[in-house]
């Protein structure tokens, strides 16, 4: 069952469009991805659905309801991850998750879900004091303080360290365990390819694709990526023409074709028949970074 709706959402700021006819189904349980790149249209997308921007035409439901109509029915559904400007440097970690409880008709029992999030000896630390991986569990125990159905995760590990993202990863991939459906912006692929269950890429307004991130990378770039310097010039040599080629480029004197496995042995039967040797030969799999480069650049 679908547990955010978006039809044919659009929204202007002056004459330009930021988000242009945006359409998609978020379904209950699953992480779901909006990746795009910069002024796509991605938080002006999660914030009509989180009623803090009213669309100028479309329809969104969350769970039925209108987010901005029934706005305080969809506060109780959704839970939002806050801005760090919207807290006090001041308030200790205790303060903000007791003052947001008291915001809530059920909410969540803090102290449980601050130890969930490794928060527990933090309790009495300011939040200006707390480190960038700490704030980032913090502003995920605050939007999971109202016990949400989704929570709306946007940009949420954009400067972390290498490890305090990953342990944000193991975080989300727990919220979405304990039954709750996350909606997740981000702009790194490998966070994507990780976490979301299903990706939107939003390109310039609109939705360039939608798929499983794997489905993104097969669709897109093909999913195997060949590449090796040869030891002669190919310039008779038809690459383009091999079976599933979907992308060929030289670039330095190195070759970098996108195609399947079955491309693989064509090019190496291709070259030998020309007598070529294939050096410093590599073979590796599309990633979704590919993809969306590919997607984002083909709507360009
Ligand atoms: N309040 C506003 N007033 C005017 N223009 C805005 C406003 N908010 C966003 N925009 C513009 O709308 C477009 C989409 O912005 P939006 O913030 O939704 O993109 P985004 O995909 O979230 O970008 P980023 O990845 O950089 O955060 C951009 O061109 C942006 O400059």
């Amino acid at each position: 069952m679908a547990i955010i709706e978006v039809t044919g959402v659009r929204k202007a700021y002056g004459r330009r469009p930021a988000v242009d006819g945006v359409s998609f189904a978020v379904e209950e349980g699953e992480i779901f991805g909006i990746l795009g790149p910069n002024g796509a249209g991605k938080t002006t997308t999660v914030e009509c659905i989180e009623g803090l921007r009213v669309p100028d035409a479309g329809v969104i439901r969350v769970a039925g309801h209108d987010p901005v109509a029934d706005h305080d029915e969809v506060t109780r559904i959704l839970g939002a991850q806050l801005q760090e400007s919207e807290l006090q440097p001041k308030l200790t970690v205790r303060e903000a998750l007791a003052l947001y409880a008291a915001f809530y008709p059920n909410p969540a029992d803090w102290r449980p879900l601050a130890e969930r999030l490794g928060l527990g000896e933090k309790l009495n630390t300011r939040f200006a004091k707390l480190s960038g991986g700490q704030k980032q569990r913090l502003f995920i125990a605050l939007a999971l303080i109202g016990n949400p159905r989704v929570v709306v995760l946007d940009e949420l590990t954009t400067g972390l360290d290498p490890r305090a993202r990953r342990d944000t990863w193991a975080l989300i991939e727990d919220v979405r365990r304990s039954g709750v459906t996350v909606l997740l912006v981000t702009h790194f692929m490998e966070e994507a390819q990780r976490l979301c269950d299903r990706v939107a890429v939003i390109d310039k307004g609109r939705i360039a694709a939608l798929d499983t991130p794997s489905g993104l990378i097969r669709r897109a770039a093909g999913s195997t990526v060949i590449s090796f310097t040869p030891s002669a010039p190919l310039d008779d040599i038809a690459l383009t023409e091999l079976p599933q080629a979907a992308a060929v480029e030289e670039k330095h004197g190195r070759v970098t074709i996108h195609g399947t496995d079955e491309t693989v042995n064509a090019v190496i039967t291709l070259l030998a028949r020309h007598h070529i040797t294939a050096h410093q030969l590599r073979v590796s799999e599309a990633t979704l970074d590919d993809a969306f480069l590919d997607l984002t650049e083909a709507s360009a």
